[in-house]
């Protein structure tokens, strides 16, 4: 990863990108995995091929988990990351954030990603104090830093006397209050949060936007994947819509959320070729967006536009 370029293209309306914190270009992840049940093989061998089936080894198949993803957040931007089971968030974020090589295609970042529960381990036999003391020190602060900003994490935590108890006494909502103020200790640049206020209660995900609101403000841009449309119509002022590792829409919340939950309601009722033509239509047009704005040489053969 690394800072380069300040413009690029953008799956977003938008041709020009005044100030990009992360622009994801042409990323595309294949994950190998064994099967039973066949699929796309990965050639091998016929040593190899032989020897597995000897073993009595599954084959080894192709899942390809993003395609030709392209797409810039900006400073300030809050966006949102919707999709079905499997359709490729996580993946998407593991790239931006370091954990995960992508196949092909690259990603630039003005910053490192703070990611949440990535950047630091907790320890469970230690108070949630001392993890938050030992997280913030892992993440680079000196001691002076840490001590002035311990009232507000605590605040942010909002964990009251649950503080002092060792964490491995605490329910995974607690953990993940703990995990989200420290992860946002640093004042992040880049903050990316995989299915993280979920699992909190009404005060902490109060507390949690707020914090996020701040972090905006400080021109630091959030990525926030979520199954819970409430959550992402309050948090982020963009949507994007992955399916089946594609982008299909990005956009305004209300217009991406309207049609993702018809959508998900025609899935539901069986009605899978309407929803399908509709994303289908959703996607087309994204397309057409973006060509017509990186300009006439996109839409020639050789063009820059998948
Ligand atoms: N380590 C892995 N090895 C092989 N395939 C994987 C691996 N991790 C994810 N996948 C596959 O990649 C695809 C996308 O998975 P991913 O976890 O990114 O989806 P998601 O949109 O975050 O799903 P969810 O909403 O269920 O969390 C799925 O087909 C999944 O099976």
């Amino acid at each position: 990863m690394s800072a380069e370029p300040r413009t690029a293209p953008s799956g977003r309306r938008r041709a020009t990108v005044r100030n990009p914190a992360v622009v994801v270009d042409d990323v595309t992840v294949v994950y190998t995995v064994t099967s039973t049940g066949g699929g796309d093989e990965v050639p091998v061998s016929a040593p190899v091929r032989l020897a597995r089936r000897a073993l009595g080894r599954p084959p080894i198949v192709r899942n390809q988990a993003l395609t030709n993803i392209t797409l810039a957040v900006e400073e300030g931007e809050s966006v949102g990351f919707i999709g079905r089971n499997g359709s490729g968030k996580s993946t998407l974020m593991n790239v931006i954030s370091g954990q995960l090589n992508p196949t092909s295609g690259r990603v630039y970042a003005a910053d490192v990603p703070a990611k949440l529960g990535v950047n630091v381990s907790l320890v469970p036999a230690l108070s949630g104090e001392r993890n938050m003391r030992l997280g913030c020190l892992a993440q680079g602060m000196t001691p002076a830093e840490v001590d002035a900003k311990m009232d507000e994490l605590i605040h942010i935590a909002a964990l009251d006397k649950a503080i002092h108890w060792p964490m491995k006494a605490y329910s995974s909502g607690m953990a993940a209050r703990l995990r989200f103020a420290v992860a946002t200790a640093t004042d992040p640049h880049i903050l990316i949060l995989d299915e993280a206020l979920g699992t909190g209660d009404a005060q902490f995900q109060d507390r949690g936007k707020a914090r996020m609101q701040e972090i905006r403000e400080q021109a630091g841009c959030i990525l926030f994947v979520s199954h819970s449309m409430a959550e992402v119509r309050t948090m982020c002022s963009r949507v994007v819509w992955i399916d089946e590792g594609e982008l299909v829409m990005d956009g305004d919340p209300g217009d991406v959320i309207a049609v993702y939950e018809r959508f998900m309601k025609d899935l539901a009722a069986g009605n899978n070729k309407s929803a399908l033509a509709m994303r289908d239509e959703a996607r087309e047009a994204l397309v057409r967006t973006v060509v017509a704005d990186l300009g006439p040489s996109a839409a020639q053969p050789g063009g820059t536009a998948a």
